[in-house]
């Protein structure tokens, strides 16, 4: 198998709360392979982002405590100083975030914003600079780079300033792209728009994509591999086909189930209710969603739950799966996918 270009093994990320560090990410252990797309899906609160932050050496140090190791170039990011991980973040590690707007400085000029990494990571003169600059505001579909070559980023639609930031992302020629929630402050067709230029960069340069997002139509259409987070924990992991064609693990399903193509004729859908508790309250044994299907036996969850390949490239956490169904008219097991 090709080497990962990215190892992630037992990651655990804490934050401090009160005085007490809780785990929003537990135990995570994930590769990214050479030129694929590995999304991270999971409702709000389950931990996608402190794994992405934790990749793009993001967290307040003061406030956080971060264990494991994440492996770049055969190197552990977690141990690096601010300075070795800013020659590597926005270089050989691109990074696509929700809100370009508070992404993106409010006082220099797009143009000059992308100019300000190569300068950081190049050698290039300031006339090569800018020719460069020109030229990945023409791939990125800038209309008129000149122009917006010294536009303000408040002077730009938010379907333009995601295009800078994607500019930004991959000046370097990045190995990866860490894209959290990349288009989710953008209307649904510049949604798809984003989407399909951030996959045809993807291909054109070879690089690496961990695509943190809760939209399951985003997935199925750019995902390689999906691993599905819940209360901090890896709870299946597989190929997209795969995990569309054979969800195994109860919250898969009902992720799933809850995605609106599903929806045929309105009919009425079996999603489990309730949200991902908060860090203090979250179930630290056992199965973490157990609460959520409270009619499954207790003696159908792992004591101790851990992730297994049941089948190859096919990994889910619990024994739990292996009977689970629906509720039957119990309270408050059907939704209308309408919220
Ligand atoms: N800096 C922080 N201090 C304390 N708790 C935090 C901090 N950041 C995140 N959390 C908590 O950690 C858990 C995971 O949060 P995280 O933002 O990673 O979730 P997420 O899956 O990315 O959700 P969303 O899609 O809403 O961003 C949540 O319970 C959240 O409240």
């Amino acid at each position: 198998m090709t080497q990962p270009i990215l190892q992630i093994e037992q990651l655990r990320v804490s934050f401090r709360i009160e005085g007490e560090y809780y785990a929003a990410v537990d135990d995570v252990t994930l590769a990214v392979r050479p030129n694929e797309v590995l999304a991270i899906v999971g409702e709000s609160g389950c931990g996608k982002s402190a794994l992405a932050h934790a990749i793009t050496g993001l967290h307040d140090p003061k406030r956080t405590k971060l264990e494991g190791s994440v492996v770049f170039a055969g190197r552990n990011l977690l141990s690096l100083s601010s300075h070795e991980l800013n020659q590597i973040r926005g270089k050989s590690i691109g990074m696509i975030f929700q809100d370009p707007l508070t992404a993106l400085n409010p006082l220099m000029t797009v143009g000059r914003q992308i100019e300000e990494g190569l300068d950081y990571h190049t050698t290039l003169s300031a006339s090569q600079k800018r020719q460069r600059t020109l030229e990945l505001l023409h791939r990125v579909g800038i209309p008129n780079p000149q122009q917006t070559y010294d536009r303000y980023p408040h002077e730009l639609s938010g379907g333009m300033r995601q295009r800078i930031m994607i500019a930004m992302a991959i000046a370097s020629d990045p190995v990866l792209i860490v894209a959290d929630e990349p288009t989710t402050a953008l209307d649904v067709t510049i949604q798809t728009q984003i989407m399909m230029l951030l996959k045809e960069l993807q291909q054109q340069l070879n690089t690496g994509i961990i695509l943190i997002t809760h939209n399951l139509g985003i997935v199925a259409e750019m995902a390689d591999r999906v691993a599905v987070m819940y209360g901090g924990e890896i709870v299946e992991l597989a190929e997209v086909e795969e995990l569309f064609a054979d969800p195994k693990h109860p919250y898969t399903r009902s992720l799933l189930q809850s995605m609106p193509t599903r929806q045929a004729h309105k009919e009425k859908l079996h999603v489990i209710q309730g949200m991902v508790p908060s860090l203090a309250k979250l179930p630290r044994t056992g199965c973490r969603f157990k609460d959520r299907m409270s009619w499954i036996e207790a003696s159908e969850h792992e004591a101790h739950p851990v992730l297994r390949e049941f089948k190859p490239e096919h990994w889910v956490r619990c024994t739990c799966y292996r009977n689970f169904r629906f509720p039957q008219g119990a309270q408050g097991e059907i939704s209308d996918g309408t919220t």
